[in-house]
């Protein structure tokens, strides 16, 4: 049963972490000031062969959360088990049955790598031989590119948790979250920049598009703060819009107000929140016109801060901390 309380094998629980329900995870990245991954990657084929448990025992000590191991080869099984939460199989795993096999009976949930150049079929057909395991995650991370379009079918046809490598750009990671993935696997050394565009892609595109059913205040009140950071967003850029309006108007700001315009404007709404209706969003839409011509007001007054020409994007609050780091 998965936390939804449906039957179901979509949810795979890695440490204390959920993937598959509720928000996309974050996994990989660097370890930063600000908010970091939801788990850490660590691929041993990076690391001599002798200082591997070493190095899988540090990281284990470094960090509280869930940590994401992939062997090199089969001697390393033993110190995975040891002190990581998942197993990660690439291309020599997947294409070898008893190797499969052994990492398959760690009793470790696996992720299981689509190889370079797999089908659908052979892919499902590699998780399909890791049933032994207390769980089985799909990442769509070739090395090659990255397939989303596989990645949301093998999720449809599989009903496995899929992860999609977000690569390095904060575009990937938004057509990630919007295809369905739920996770995405950034490199073990991505930069807090990184780190935090995918977040905002799980937070911001995941509010609008993701399917949540939360089950607790807890998980009800994260959706809802996750909802916000949207609404935040699209009312930053929603302002400045209205801004550039009232400097193209013949009469701009409270001069220039136009009723007709603002009732047409909560029809529409009405038309997409049936729930609310036009009686309630009528005065939550005067309170935003209303911000938005004070806001607009003040910076013709400082017409130094106004930066209003061009609306921000969804992506801009994290390219903001990234100009910051
Ligand atoms: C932006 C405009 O100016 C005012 C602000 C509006 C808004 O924020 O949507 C709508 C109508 C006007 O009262 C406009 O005329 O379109």
């Amino acid at each position: 049963m998965s936390s939804t309380g449906q039957p179901g094998r979509r949810v795979v629980r890695i440490g204390s972490l959920t993937v598959g329900d509720g928000p996309a995870v974050v996994l990989g990245g660097a370890q930063g000031t600000g908010p970091g991954p939801d788990g850490l990657r660590l691929s041993l084929a990076r690391v001599t062969p002798g200082d591997r448990p070493a190095v899988l025992a540090k990281a284990r000590a470094s960090w509280e959360g869930p940590l994401l191991a992939e062997p090199a080869e089969p001697g390393d099984l033993a110190a995975v088990a040891e002190h990581a939460d998942a197993v990660v199989v690439g291309t020599e795993w997947t294409e070898d049955a008893a190797r499969l096999r052994a990492a398959a009976g760690l009793g470790l949930p696996m992720i299981v790598r689509r190889a370079p150049g797999a089908s659908l079929a052979a892919w499902l057909e590699v998780a399909g031989r890791c049933a032994g395991a207390p769980g089985v995650v799909l990442c769509e991370d070739t090395g090659q590119g990255v397939d989303l379009g596989l990645a949301r079918a093998a999720r449809e046809r599989g009903g496995l948790p899929v992860l999609a490598s977000a690569g390095d750009g904060a575009g990937l990671a938004a057509a990630a979250v919007a295809a369905g993935a739920d996770g995405l696997w950034l490199a073990e050394d991505a930069p807090a920049g990184q780190v935090a565009a995918a977040r905002e892609a799980v937070t911001v595109v995941g509010a609008l598009l993701r399917d949540e059913r939360p089950a607790t205040v807890a998980a009800a009140r994260d959706a809802i703060d996750r909802t916000d950071a949207a609404l935040a967003v699209l009312l930053e850029r929603r302002a400045a819009l209205a801004g550039v309006v009232q400097r193209l108007k013949p009469v701009g700001g409270f001069a220039g107000r136009d009723p007709e315009r603002e009732r047409r404007i909560v029809a529409a709404m009405a038309r997409r929140a049936p729930r609310l209706g036009e009686r309630r969003l009528a005065p939550i839409m005067k309170a935003v016109i209303e911000s938005g011509l004070h806001l607009a007001e003040e910076l013709k007054e400082t017409p130094g801060d106004n930066d209003g020409e061009h609306a921000p994007g969804p992506g801009a609050a994290a390219a903001g901390r990234r100009h910051h780091d």
